[in-house]
């Protein structure tokens, strides 16, 4: 339905899965667990807010694409990245990145070489070593992630979906905020959505 409902082509997002299920190297999900189960996990989005975060106090940093640029350029690296490719231009060497392989990210692939640590997803049911946790952004699949692997708390940081404001370390293109596109208002809505039946209804 949401692939329907932007155009997404599901051929395409078969043939990126294929591509990210073949060029990266195992990685054992259960450390990822061990990570996040049982702590306070902080969520970092890439919201206009992002820039006035000078420290985080949870046990776990989870940062959503491009906000990991901003975190990084002030020290505080990401545990956990979880990227659909096309925010991201850093890659800590620590960090465990959940990337999203999709019909509009090919080109995008290779920058998975330059991660040490990679846990593949895909939206087309999982192959290989694909895992589908579920949500659609990558700040609300985040959000998905720490409650399936059993965060004890949740804090979102930079999430803003009231402004209509995309924040300028969404992209690396961006030299400051910019109004979010009609397509990016619908993304940011389902996020929204998805956000909030995770966080108050327990789901
Ligand atoms: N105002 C906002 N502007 C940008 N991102 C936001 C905002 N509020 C929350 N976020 C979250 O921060 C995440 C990281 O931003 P990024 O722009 O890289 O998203 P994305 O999911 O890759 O979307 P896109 O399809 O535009 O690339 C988003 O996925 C979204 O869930
Ligand atoms: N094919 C395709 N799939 C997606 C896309 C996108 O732009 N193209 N954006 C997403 C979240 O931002 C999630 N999935
Ligand atoms: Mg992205």
């Amino acid at each position: 339905m949401i692939r329907s409902q932007f155009g997404f082509n599901e051929r395409d997002d078969y043939i990126s899965a294929s591509i990210l299920n073949y060029i990266v190297n195992d990685y054992n999900e259960e450390e990822l667990r061990d990570l996040i189960k049982g702590r306070n996990v902080a969520i970092v989005g890439a919201g206009p807010e992002l820039i006035k975060i000078d420290k985080i106090k949870e046990d776990v940093i989870i940062a959503a694409d491009g906000a990991t640029n901003y975190l990084v350029s002030i020290g505080l690296e990401p545990d956990v990245i979880v990227t659909d490719l096309d925010g991201i231009i850093v890659y800590p060497k620590n960090s465990i990145f959940v990337v999203l392989a999709h019909g509009d990210n090919i080109n995008l692939l290779p920058k998975v070489k330059e991660m040490n640590k990679v846990i593949p997803t895909a939206q087309v049911l999982p192959f290989g070593r694909l895992k589908l946790y579920g949500g659609f952004t990558d700040g609300d699949r985040a959000v998905v992630l720490a409650r399936y692997m059993g965060a004890k708390s949740i804090k979102l940081y930079a999430m803003d979906f009231e402004s209509g404001i995309v924040g300028k370390f969404s992209k690396p293109y961006y030299n400051e905020d910019v109004p979010a596109s009609m397509i990016k208002r619908k993304k940011l809505e389902i996020a929204r959505m998805i956000i909030e039946k995770v966080l108050n209804h327990n789901v």
